[in-house]
């Protein structure tokens, strides 16, 4: 399995089941995209937060496209699980039931309408369009995703806890770093120093502790690093590669 990033917002997430599993699911989609939660019942923290909806795949209708969560009231048979799919129209459905027919009706609708679509239930020999969901250590616009290909999800939720210490300032340097080299690019900085300086800062265990901590002001770190200020970055002659 090779981990892509997929960019959600916008898009409809459909949720086969409100359990422990389905809001965890749904929780960490609706972070970005409006997922839409079908189910019989739901879990006490999932219906003490929103309003139900009672509906078939016939009588719902979007309610709003912002990012979120929709929990609707219906347990639909194996056989009723496509038109919820063909209703919601999805860019990923996500099979969190506890009945295992239900799960395989949603993998199969969606794999024939070309949705992606996320098996709870099942580890191992995964079809095509079928995606795993990793955890995932998120710090600003940095996300580390850990998978097992399946085979252990306790051990990546045990990694996923040691590298939140791990990755705490990452996502500040990810700015910081962004803004450095927009700067040294539109001063035509050579790219091979450009990449030197760029490497210099994010290894700097100065400027990780400044972003950490927040006492000292990490951009003049980070020029310190480079070697060079704002203004003799101004000063240099553009050079051509
Ligand atoms: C294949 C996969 C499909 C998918 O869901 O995408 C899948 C499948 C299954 N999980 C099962 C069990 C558990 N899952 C967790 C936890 C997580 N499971 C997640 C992902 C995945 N789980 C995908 C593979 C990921 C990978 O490659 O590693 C995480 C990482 C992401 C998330 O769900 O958000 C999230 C941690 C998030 C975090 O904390 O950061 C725990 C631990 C706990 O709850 O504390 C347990 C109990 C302990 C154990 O069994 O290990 C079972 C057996 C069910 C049963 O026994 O009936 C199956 C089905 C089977 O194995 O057949
Ligand atoms: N991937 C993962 O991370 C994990 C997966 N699992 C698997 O995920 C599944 C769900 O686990 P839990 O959430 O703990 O179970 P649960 O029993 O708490 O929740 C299942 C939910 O599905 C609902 N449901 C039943 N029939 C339905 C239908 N026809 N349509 C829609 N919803 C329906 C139930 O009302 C309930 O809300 C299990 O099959 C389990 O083996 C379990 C643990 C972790």
């Amino acid at each position: 399995m090779i981990p892509l990033v997929h960019d959600f917002t916008d898009q409809t997430v459909l949720v086969f089941g409100g359990g422990r599993v389905g809001e965890r699911k749904a929780r960490r989609f609706a972070r970005e995209a409006r997922v839409v939660v079908v189910s019989p019942d739901f879990t006490d923290a999932l219906a003490g937060e929103r309003t139900v909806r009672e509906a078939t795949a016939e009588t719902w209708q979007p309610r709003s496209a912002a990012a979120g969560i929709e929990l609707v009231r219906d347990a639909p048979t194996a056989e009723a699980v496509p038109e919820w799919i063909d209703s919601v129209d999805p860019a990923l459905v996500v099979a969190a039931t506890n009945r295992e027919e239900v799960n395989a009706a949603a993998a199969e609708a969606a794999r024939a309408r070309n949705v992606l679509v996320n098996r709870t239930d099942r580890a191992g020999e995964r079809d095509v369009g079928s995606v795993v969901v990793p955890a995932t250590v998120d710090d600003g616009s940095v996300s580390v995703a850990i998978t097992t290909g399946g085979a252990s999800p306790a051990l990546s939720r045990h990694l996923r806890e040691r590298l939140e210490a791990e990755l705490d300032g990452a996502g500040a340097m990810a700015d910081l770093t962004r803004e450095l080299r927009a700067e040294l690019k539109a001063r035509d900085v050579a790219p091979a120093e450009r990449r030197e300086a760029m490497r210099r800062v994010v290894r700097s265990s100065r400027v990780w502790k400044a972003l950490r901590t927040g006492t000292t002001n990490a951009r003049k770190v980070a020029e310190d690093v480079i070697g060079i200020d704002s203004t003799t970055l101004a000063e240099q002659e553009p050079e051509s590669q």
